[in-house]
Parts: C-alpha cells; sequence; structure tokens
C-alpha cells in the first residue's frame, strides 16, 4: 500500500496531490509509514530550505527535513538554547560559564585564587589554582585528550556521578564547549604535574594540538582567554561593571575563595565606578555582602540574621551538602531575595526558595502562638516575605535546574532540606531572642494591618468625577486642548526648567519642573508617597490619578517625556521616575505614554559645522566620521540641561521633527521579571540604579518623533 501511494519516480507535484487523497482517505496509512517510505538518506544534514518546485510547501515535510546538526553546530545554529539568547545577558553568560567551573574547582577543595582579567572589550581570562583540565588522552577517543573531548563535544564532563566534585554548579557537561562554539578565539592553558599545556581554538574547532610548551614547576591550574564570535553577538561587549558585581557575587558565596580582579583601565568609562584591580574576599560571606548592600536602608535588626546549616547527609552517608542565609528586615518594602545553588544564582527562584519561605512564614506563625499574640492570626506570607532582603545560598548534590542558564532549581527534594534545616534554626533563633522576636512579629501584624487598610480605602468608590481641575503653580502649560498631540516634559531643577521654557512649542509642549531627587518609591510606603509634594504636584500635571485612581482618560497629554541630564544624576532621576511610573502608573507604561529624551552630552564646531554627541564613545564616533582628520574642533561638554543654549536644547532634545525620543515599555514576557528588576534595584545602591537605566535603555523601543 505504501508502495502504492508513493511510487518511487513521482513528481513532487505528484505527489503532494496524492498525499493529499491519502489524508483524505485516511486508509489507515500511519505518520511513519510516510516517514519511512519517503526516507531516502536518513542522518544527511540539509543544506536548509524547501526542495524545489515547492517552496514552504508544508506537503514537502518529510524525512529529508529532519536535520541532524553535528558537534557544535547546534549551539552555533541556535544560541538561545544554551546560552538563553544573544543579548548582552547571554554575552556576560560566557563569563559565567568559565567562571562558574573554576567556581566549582574551589569548592571542591581543590583552588583557592581564581584570576579575572577583562584584557579587551572583548577578550576574557579566567585562572584557576585547581587541579587542571586532564589533559591525558580520552579512554573513549584514544586519539583526542580528555581536554579536547570537553571543549568540543557536548555533555561531556566530570561532574555526572558525583566522584570528582561533591556539590558542583556544572552538571550538564555543556559550558565549555558552549562557550568555545562562541568564540572567535579561546585559548585553554593547563599547568598540571609540573609541565604546561596549550591549546587553542576558533568558533569551536582546534587550530592547534594539544601541546605541551613548558615547565610549570610552581604552578596548577587552568587559564582560560576568549573572545565572544561577533558573527553572533555583533558589537557586543563586556561591561566591566557587570564582570566585576559577577564576581563579587560569586566570592560572597564561598569563603574559602578569593577573586583577583583586574579590568584594562582603557575600558573604563566616564561615570563607571568599576575597579581597575580588586582583591575581593569576603570572610562572612553573604551576610558580608547582604550588608554592603544594604548600606543605609533602614533596618529593624542590624547586622542580619545570618548563619550556616549542614542538610541531612543522604542513604548513603555522602554529604547531604549545605545552607547560608543572611536576612534583614527591612521597615519599609523593597523586599528582595536572592538566591544561588552551588553558586548558580537562581533569580527564577524555585524548590530552595520555596523551602525558605515556608520555614519563615511557618517559624513566625509558631512563634505568634507561643506567645498567643491574636492578631498574628491576620498576617500573611507576603506580610512577612515582603519585609526581607534574603541572599540564599544552597550547596546539593546532583542539582536539577531549568535549562543551560539555570535560572531556576527544580531538585524537589531542595525543598523539604532547606525548610527542615532552617526552621531548625530559626525556632532556636527566636527562642534565643525573645524580645527581638516579639518586635519583628510586630513589625509583621503592623504590615498586616496597614495592607487591610488599604484595601478598604481601595473598595471605596472613587469621588474625584465632579473634581475641580487644579494645576500645581510650577507646571507652564501647553494652549492646546486636545490630548492626543500634547506633551508634558518633566525635567530636573528650575534651572533647566527655565531653558526647556524657552526652547518649547508653547503651543503643544508643557513643562513641569522638579526639584532635586524625588522620593525613592521603591521603598517608601503608601502614605509617605502621598505626602511627597514633588509626585503630587507631578500627579496633578498629569491629571490621570494613580495607583487604583489611575484613568487614562483624564490623562491631560499625550506624551510623557522625562528630559534629564547625561550624566549619572541624572540617570538616577530617570530611574525614579520611570520606577514611579511602573509602579503607581503601570498602564501609562503600557498604553505607551512615557519616553525619555535624549539630550546630547557634547557639542563638537569647527568652521559652519556642528554635530551633537550623545556621550564620549559617541563623540569620539563623530569626531572620526564627520571632521577631518587634524581639523581643530571645538568641543563643549554640557554641564547640565540648564547651561545648555536654549537653541540647542531645542534643536537636540525637543524639536519634534528632529530630536530622538525613546519609548519605555515593558514587553509583556519580560513584565514579571521587570517587576522583580525594579523591586530589587531601586531599594539599593546608586550605580544599581544607574545599570537599570542603562540596561532598559536596550529593552526600550528606538522612536525618532
Ligand atoms: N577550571 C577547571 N578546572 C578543572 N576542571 C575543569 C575546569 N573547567 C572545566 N573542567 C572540567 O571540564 C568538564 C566540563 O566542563 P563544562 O563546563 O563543559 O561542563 P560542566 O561544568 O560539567 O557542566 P555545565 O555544562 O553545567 O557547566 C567539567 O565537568 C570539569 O571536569
Ligand atoms: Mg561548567
Ligand atoms: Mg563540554
Amino acid at each position: 500500500m505504501n508502495d502504492d501511494l508513493f511510487p518511487s519516480d513521482e513528481t513532487p507535484a505528484r505527489r503532494q496531490r496524492r498525499t493529499t487523497q491519502s489524508r483524505t482517505a485516511r486508509s489507515g496509512t500511519t505518520q511513519s509509514g510516510t516517514i519511512q517510505a519517503e526516507a531516502t538518506q536518513p542522518g544527511t544534514i540539509q543544506a536548509g530550505g524547501a526542495p524545489a518546485g515547492m517552496p514552504g510547501s508544508g506537503e514537502s515535510y518529510g524525512a529529508e527535513q529532519i536535520e541532524v546538526l553535528e558537534g557544535l553546530e547546534p549551539v552555533r545554529r541556535r544560541p538561545g538554547m544554551y546560552i538563553g539568547g544573544t543579548d548582552d545577558t547571554a554575552y556576560h553568560h560566557l563569563a559565567s560559564e568559565i567562571l562558574d567551573n573554576a567556581m566549582d574547582e574551589a569548592v571542591a577543595g581543590h583552588a583557592s585564587v581564581i584570576d579575572v582579567a577583562l584584557e579587551g572589550a572583548r577578550l576574557l581570562m579566567v585562572r584557576d589554582n585547581g587541579r587542571g583540565i586532564p589533559v591525558d588522552p580520552h579512554p573513549k577517543f584514544r586519539d583526542r585528550s580528555a581536554l579536547e573531548v570537553i571543549f568540543t563535544t557536548l555533555h561531556a564532563g566530570g561532574k555526572f556521578s558525583g566522584k570528582a566534585y561533591d556539590t558542583s554548579g556544572g552538571l550538564h557537561g555543556v559550558g565549555s564547549s558552549v562557550v568555545n562554539a562562541l568564540s572567535d578565539r579561546l585559548e585553554v592553558e593547563v599547568a598540571r604535574e609540573k609541565r604546561l599545556w596549550r591549546q587553542d581554538y576558533a568558533r569551536g574547532k582546534p587550530v592547534t594540538p594539544l601541546e605541551e610548551i613548558g615547565k610549570a614547576p610552581n604552578r596548577r591550574g587552568t587559564t582560560i582567554r576568549f573572545s565572544p564570535d561577533p558573527e553572533i553577538f555583533g558589537t557586543l561587549s563586556f561591561s566591566p561593571q557587570r564582570l566585576y558585581r559577577l564576581c563579587c557575587s560569586k566570592a560572597a558565596l564561598f569563603r574559602g575563595v578569593t577573586i583577583r580582579w583586574h579590568v584594562d583601565p582603557a575600558l573604563i568609562r566616564a561615570g563607571d565606578e568599576t575597579p581597575v584591580e580588586a582583591t575581593i574576599h569576603f570572610p562572612n560571606g553573604l551576610a558580608d555582602s547582604l550588608n554592603a548592600e544594604l548600606g543605609e536602608t533602614p533596618a529593624l535588626l542590624a547586622p542580619a540574621w545570618a548563619g550556616e546549616a549542614d542538610l541531612p547527609q543522604a542513604a548513603d552517608g555522602r554529604t547531604g551538602g549545605r545552607l547560608e542565609w543572611a536576612v534583614a528586615f527591612l521597615e519599609h518594602g523593597a523586599s528582595s531575595m536572592t538566591s544561588y545553588c552551588n553558586t548558580i544564582p537562581t533569580p527564577q527562584g524555585g524548590t530552595h526558595e520555596a523551602g525558605f519561605r515556608a520555614a519563615l512564614v511557618k517559624g513566625f506563625r509558631a512563634w505568634g502562638d507561643q506567645r498567643s499574640m491574636k492578631r498574628a492570626a491576620s498576617v500573611t506570607a507576603d506580610d512577612i516575605l515582603g519585609a526581607l532582603a534574603v541572599k540564599l545560598s544552597v550547596f546539593i548534590r546532583d542539582p536539577h535546574f531549568q535549562g543551560q542558564t539555570k535560572e531556576k532549581l527544580t531538585t524537589q527534594e531542595a525543598s523539604r532540606l532547606v525548610e527542615g534545616a532552617l526552621r531548625d534554626r530559626l525556632d532556636h533563633w527566636l527562642g534565643g531572642n525573645p524580645s527581638q522576636a516579639d518586635n519583628l512579629l510586630a513589625f509583621m501584624i503592623e504590615r498586616a494591618e496597614e495592607r487591610l487598610r488599604r484595601k478598604e480605602s481601595k473598595d471605596t468608590p472613587r469621588k474625584s468625577a465632579t473634581r475641580r481641575l487644579r494645576l500645581p503653580g510650577k507646571l507652564t502649560d501647553c494652549t492646546r486642548e486636545n490630548a492626543a498631540d500634547t506633551e508634558l516634559f518633566l525635567v530636573e531643577g528650575d534651572s533647566a526648567g527655565g531653558s526647556a521654557r524657552q526652547a518649547r512649542d508653547r503651543e503643544t509642549q508643557a513643562v513641569l519642573p522638579l526639584r532635586g531627587k524625588i522620593l525613592n518609591v521603591a521603598s517608601a510606603t503608601a502614605d509617605k508617597l502621598k505626602a511627597n509634594q514633588e509626585l503630587r504636584d507631578l500627579i496633578e500635571a498629569m491629571g490621570c490619578g494613580s495607583g487604583a485612581q489611575f484613568d487614562a482618560e483624564r490623562l491631560r497629554y499625550g506624551r510623557i517625556i522625562i528630559m534629564t541630564d547625561a550624566d549619572v544624576d541624572g540617570a538616577h532621576i530617570a530611574s525614579l521616575l520611570m520606577t514611579f511610573f511602573y509602579r503607581e502608573m503601570p498602564d501609562l507604561i503600557r498604553r505607551g505614554h512615557l519616553y525619555l529624551a535624549q539630550p546630547p552630552l557634547y557639542r563638537l564646531t569647527h568652521g559652519a559645522k556642528t554635530v551633537y554627541a550623545m556621550d564620549d564613545e559617541d563623540r569620539v564616533r563623530c569626531l572620526k566620521r564627520d571632521f577631518k582628520p587634524g581639523a581643530k574642533v571645538e568641543i563643549s561638554r554640557f554641564k547640565g540641561l540648564g547651561e545648555m543654549p536654549v537653541k540647542d536644547l531645542k534643536q537636540t532634545t525637543m524639536d519634534p521633527a528632529r530630536r530622538t525620543l525613546l519609548r519605555v515599555i515593558t514587553p509583556p514576557e519580560e513584565r514579571a521579571v521587570t517587576s522583580e528588576r525594579v523591586e530589587s534595584l531601586m531599594g539599593r545602591k546608586p550605580e544599581l540604579r544607574f545599570r537599570f537605566i542603562q540596561d532598559h535603555a536596550r529593552t526600550a523601543e528606538l522612536l525618532d518623533i
């Protein structure tokens, strides 16, 4: 019957008709029967594209369409599957993979020092003083060394059985080979048994054999130097700040390691405070890093509650792993939770976080019972967890993560193990510090009661419909009535306000100067927010209400444009404002009303020619592109919008015909993440806030309006 349906000399067009018939006839032909009959060259690699004569036709789908990618080809073809994409985060994930391997070596007790050096914008070196990747021939592929197998084969590694490592972050055996596949250059040097070995690769393929290049009498360990491939990542490069922060977080996770950081000073951009050199070591682990991060943030308990516990041994007597935590109880909002498993960050949480939460909630509830505090009954998990800044790190055997970027821990028993171990320690601690424990619980009860009050006020009907329109005195309004074609510029300070007023189009552009830094909304309570004059003016000027009262129909302008100075302070204010809108008027963003103006930082003039540059990098680019080499170009740096000549401000930043605006968006799939990011970044250090705006410039849509 198959023979009848698929005679071998049939033309594709005829076969197409026939197949259609057979589908309708449904004469018992199975799918696999079809595939078998058409399979002429199983396992060949297709150049891609549909066979001639039937472009894109669904009916051409047969065995010849099934490709088998070999070696590291799949990694280059579908990087997303291995590193989550080809964006900035994916780019830096390559660094994590290599650093994670060095950390695994340290956590296993074989390495104590890791050097991380950013030698070029896209050249990173990582060296550890561990055992060194094995260089002897691999028993299974006798003509290749274990090292070469590791770097050129997916799923090759020493962490599957737990014989060479106990609680490693590596588990898939793909990290090194993925980095190799996606690098246009990768060099490995291994010092092992007093000998020094080296092999070079390009795009996943060896370009030299593994060679002994000398003696290494006093050294051991692995050195890897690599450059992510521009064919895959375009013009991306490493961010010193991001790498430095990665090193700090790794060092905090394991007290037994020292990370020596170095970056070529030429790579540090103006305003970036990343050190050129640093020795990173946290003798008190997570507690050190949490306290450093919280800085001045008011907390009920300082220093944080921190500790360590061993997890129960497995039935076979092998180590069960361990748990480390640091918890701060914050006076207002801005809760955060950073978790790790085997030093791998798990931003999506997972079973270890679930165990942690359960232990805390149950522990405090039980304390309430024990102290007969009746009001404690209204306290929910959110009331407790919403006031915590948490760092949690677990080391377990054989962890299971979701995907190669390992953002979520899925090991089921982690939840029970963490809950058990932590609950024990929490009960002990509460019992040992009863007055402190009572204070904490009283604070949680207060949070619960505030939540109930908020809910009540939300349920009362809006009475604003007939409210008389009040406008703040500082607002310079535009004359046109129709909201859709008008814009409100939010500017920083009165002097910038003055320039903006002169540079604006009176008919369609309104200006509202905001004084100083607006309140950091992520860490303020609802009451404090309401009391803040700057924010009240802002809400009034916009006319649309905030929070539960927000009503897009009443918005008085079509575009709300944040226009701050092109420096770190400006970025900070812009990010505070974005946080405010994100928290209080998320619909404003969703509906595409929020924008960032893009004022330049430099003006370059030579003769009659004037060019504006956005930042230092842009200035260098413009100099090269727009002026003759050697020309005496006059460069002025604008100290702030207030000092920028009105004509320049109009031309570059405000005039709808010539400016560029960035629209602030929250992509739907990122919404959950964004909320977390806003919460965790806004509560803390200014540098973090700066990064938020830089990163978000990437997710913001570029629009010329
Ligand atoms: N710095 C290092 N020192 C010693 N051995 C290493 C080092 N880097 C890699 N290896 C060895 O190479 C193996 C493969 O590393 P790779 O990163 O590819 O996979 P993995 O770490 O086992 O798992 P994952 O894919 O989850 O990272 C490791 O299991 C380890 O045996
Ligand atoms: Mg690894
Ligand atoms: Mg591998």
